[in-house]
């Protein structure tokens, strides 16, 4: 279900015309639907109602403290990969011991405040961090529940800069070494190993490169099990994709279901942590053409968006529907590279797209609610964009526009 919908020649969010709101809050801007994200989050629940799961929303997909809040309440535990995001998610409400600690290069102090916290697991990457861990662990006189998070050199057939489970890659313990890397875990005092962790890429489209990856994953579960070494969860970690242009996904109904049958009888838990699959869907960015420019190579339309609020279609050449918000009927269409005003070639939102369109005209990006505002800059000193959560009939600033008053603050400033 779609919660930004046309109605009477204009985009709706929810029960709320886009234009009412860039009319208020400006543009660009971020719109959030908090009936989207409960609707994305409530698939895989229900999907894994009948298994001992838990489901880790991956924070650095969207981590305004309004989303996390909305996740917190249905339930949700949290992927984590910093000490920003573990107060992130405590200053929404989540709770702590849902929490799982991901990332290949956890520092000493962040180690310490999320064994005060009480975090749910360490997502352990490597041997040297897994020493680092029993030290933090020892000095605080407390024990570290981990997991080790396997490489399975995979190959997820996504984009190569979002592709993790090769040997190639920085993440994980190379699958063949594991069963050592384990050993020596459990020999370690201030270590309990509790489960198994893979994370093989984002945005895939089918199941099969989990399935390749499950199946290696659980010859080493069931290694690890001769071996006396009992693991009590598995960690499939997130990736499952989305539709941004004509992409079919499986659904989290269809995606579990695969991964039940081929866990078995086993006495597992599943974790799982989504990002992508809850949050981008659940948001749009509105934006508005400032400026057309014809010239006799190409039609550039100039909006007030640009890659610094929006910049996976600069770094992965990632495609994102833009559409009209109030579209003209019958009028002339163009073919239009949509750029922004920084001053970088790669600096566009959109390009070859087929619209009619006029200046002032309001465009909204589809698909931007995960890997969108959170990984937006000041880049050219432009003030970041302002999320916005619409629920029903209302629209809530969840985090505000910013303003040059906030870059230019005495701390950020000149030296004494
Ligand atoms: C360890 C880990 N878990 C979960 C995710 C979330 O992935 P996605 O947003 O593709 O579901 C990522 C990002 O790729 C990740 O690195
Ligand atoms: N930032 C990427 C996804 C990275 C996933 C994190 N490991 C994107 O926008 O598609």
């Amino acid at each position: 279900m779609d919660y930004f919908n046309y109605r009477g020649g204009e985009l709706f969010a929810e029960e709320v015309p886009t234009s009412t709101i860039a009319e208020r809050f400006g543009t660009p801007a971020y719109v959030y639907s908090r009936a989207a994200l409960e609707q994305h989050y409530r698939e895989y629940s229900e999907a894994l109602a009948e298994r001992d799961h838990l489901i880790c929303y991956a924070v650095k997909a969207n981590s305004n403290l309004a989303v996390l809040d909305v996740l917190a309440r249905m339930g949700a535990g949290f992927d984590i990969v910093s000490a920003g995001e573990l107060e992130r998610v405590l200053r929404a409400g989540g709770d702590p011991g849902k929490v799982v600690f991901s990332g290949v290069g956890k520092q000493e102090w962040e180690m310490r405040r999320a064994l005060e916290a009480g975090v749910r697991c360490f997502n352990v990457e490597s041997e040297t961090e897994l020493d680092r861990l029993d030290t933090v662990a020892g000095e605080l006189g407390v024990q570290a529940p981990v997991s080790l998070r396997v490489n399975p050199d995979v190959d997820a057939g996504t984009h190569p800069y979002i592709s993790t489970g090769l040997k190639e890659n920085k993440f994980g313990i190379d699958i063949t070494e594991a069963l050592a890397v384990y050993a020596r875990a459990a020999t370690l005092p201030n270590l309990v190993v509790k489960g198994v962790d893979c994370h093989i890429g984002s945005q895939l489209t089918s199941v099969s490169p989990f399935l390749d990856a499950l199946d290696r994953v659980l010859e080493l579960v069931d290694a690890l099990s001769e071996n006396d070494i009992h693991i009590e969860h598995l960690d499939m970690g997130g990736g499952l994709g989305v539709t941004y242009d004509d992409e079919e996904p499986p659904r989290p109904a269809d995606y579990v279901r695969a991964l039940d049958e081929r866990i078995g009888d086993r006495k597992l838990e599943l974790i799982l942590e989504p990002g992508r699959s809850i949050a981008a869907n659940a948001g749009i960015m509105l934006t508005r053409v400032e400026l057309l420019k014809c010239t006799e190579h190409r039609n550039f339309a100039i909006v007030d968006a640009a890659m610094n609020d929006l910049i996976r279609p600069a770094l992965y050449s990632a495609w994102q529907a833009i559409v009209p918000v109030q579209p003209h009927e019958g009028a002339e269409e163009k073919v239009w590279d949509l750029v922004g005003p920084v001053c970088e070639t790669g600096d566009f939102l959109g390009k070859d797209r087929t619209m009619t369109l006029c200046p002032g005209d309001l465009l909204a990006v589809r698909s931007a609610g995960a890997y969108g505002f959170v990984m937006s800059s000041n880049y050219n000193t432009r003030n970041r964009p302002p999320e916005l959560m619409v629920d029903g009939e209302q629209v809530h600033i969840v985090r505000r526009r910013e303003t040059i008053e906030d870059q230019l603050a005495p701390e950020n400033c000149l030296p004494e």
